[in-house]
């Protein structure tokens, strides 16, 4: 068992472990936020037929050359083609037809004039303008072609692709299940918020926090339940959570005191301890192990501390096993706008702000920093990474932050205390 190693090396480690789960096919009513296991060919045109990006008149561009020595020329209009109907008749010499915008371009017609740019009289329009054949014509195919690749195995289905693929008529798509992820929360202080409190208990915010990080994340959240500080019983919860889930991940437990049961619970299992305790602060007593070809990472019961640790390398598992190609979170610098009076002899994370001004990043403390401390993560949305044996931090100094949230440009003015 590898002890007291950096955070990429635990990175480094899970993500060589972690593998993507199975696939299936979903709706397109479900495919949100989910990531494709195959790579995506056009089965049609889009649009499948020419048509009119106007409401007009489809005419042959040849029979407005008289307009250079007649000054304009007449048309006879012999149908109206509306959008979702087929044309019945060929457009020839001296014809037009009317067409709405989205309407098939009719057969023998070469450009479309907008309505605004012609004159009717009766069934007749007359043209003052020469046209170029094939203007304002969307042809068939022009936005994707079949047999085209409109997406890769592993891109995140966005809005825009979701329309995309409804536009080329896929209806159900290929895509990674969602990862399963079991949250067990161990310490005998803890009850479940709907519970009434108790001398000497506390809620459990962890399987609350966790919980709503994976479900924004696309996983799919299994709330495991409260588990006592007792070797036995949390082995017997942690095998279980196995049993129904791809990844299991644990909060509190996981340090040296004598209540501290979650590593030797994992040793009895004869689980396969990859690490224990990652050199950075807060959240350092980290476990990460291997049981039945699934992973279980047992994080601090700090909740900051179990939020950051979380982030940092429960994450990129996930994202891992979700079927993203991108795993590891970006890295900004950015100008520290603020004082922290600390010196830290170990790396160290420390909860901030970025935000944009004058096109340049700061990044602001969101707060107390201490490892229970849930209030500043609240309005965190990058975690700075302050390397180990670093003095104090002032105002000006170029920092690294990890992202875990967005930048938002108007954050240091709508934020109280920011
Ligand atoms: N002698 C030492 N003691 C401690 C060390 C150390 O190195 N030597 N490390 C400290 C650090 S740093 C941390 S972090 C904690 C981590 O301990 P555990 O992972 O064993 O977590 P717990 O002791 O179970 O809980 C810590 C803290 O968080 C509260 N908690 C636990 N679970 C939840 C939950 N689900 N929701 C809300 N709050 C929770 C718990 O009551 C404790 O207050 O160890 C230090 N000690
Ligand atoms: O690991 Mo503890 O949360 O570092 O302070």
């Amino acid at each position: 068992m590898k002890t007291n190693i950096s955070l990429e090396e635990a990175q480094t480690l899970l993500l060589a472990l972690a593998k993507p789960v199975k696939e299936g096919y979903v709706s397109l009513f479900d495919a949100t936020g989910r990531v494709l296991s195959q790579d995506i060919q056009a089965g049609q045109d889009l649009p499948p037929f020419a048509k009119s990006p106007l409401d007009g008149y489809a005419l042959q561009a040849k029979d407005t050359e008289k307009v250079a020595q007649l000054g304009s020329v007449k048309l006879s209009v012999i149908e109206e083609i509306r959008a979702g109907y087929l044309p019945a008749k060929k457009v020839t010499s001296g014809t037009a037809s009317k067409v709405m915008t989205g309407a098939p371009v009719p057969a023998g017609a070469d450009v479309i004039i907008k309505y605004e740019a012609v004159e009717r009289n009766g069934d007749y329009i007359t043209i003052s303008d020469i046209l170029n054949a094939g203007s304002n014509i969307i042809q068939a195919g022009e936005d994707i072609k079949k047999g085209e690749t409109v997406a890769y195995k592993n891109n995140l289905l966005s809005p825009s692709l979701i329309g995309l693929f409804a536009g080329i008529g896929l209806s159900k798509v290929p895509v990674f299940n969602k990862v399963r992820v079991a949250i067990l929360s161990t310490g005998d202080e803890l009850l479940d918020p709907a519970q009434e409190l108790q001398p000497g208990k506390i809620y459990n915010s962890n399987l609350h926090s966790l919980r709503a990080l994976c479900l924004k994340l696309g996983t799919e959240p299994i709330a495991f339940g409260i588990v006592a500080d007792k070797q036995a019983v949390t082995a017997e919860r942690i095998s279980q959570a196995l049993m129904v889930s791809d990844i299991v991940i644990t909060t509190g437990g996981a340090s040296v005191g004598d209540y501290d049961v979650v590593l030797d619970a994992l040793k009895q299992m004869a689980a396969n301890i990859i690490f224990w305790k990652v050199d950075m602060k807060p959240g350092s007593p980290v476990i990460a192990a291997e049981k039945n070809n699934k992973l279980i990472i047992a994080l601090s019961g700090n909740p900051a501390a179990a939020l950051i640790t979380f982030n940092l390398i429960v994450v990129p598992l996930l994202k891992k096993m979700m079927g993203l190609a991108c795993q590891l979170p970006l890295r900004i610098s950015a100008v520290f706008a603020d004082n922290f009076p600390k010196q830290s002899p170990q790396r160290r994370f420390l909860r901030g702000r970025i935000y944009r001004q004058d096109e340049k990043n700061y990044i602001k403390l969101t707060g107390e920093q201490s490892n229970g401390i849930l209030k500043s993560m609240i309005t965190c949305n990058a975690l700075i990474d302050i390397p180990a044996n670093s003095g104090p931090l002032c105002v000006g100094q170029k920092v690294s932050a990890v992202l875990v949230g967005n930048i938002d440009e108007r954050t240091a003015a709508v934020l109280p205390g920011l």
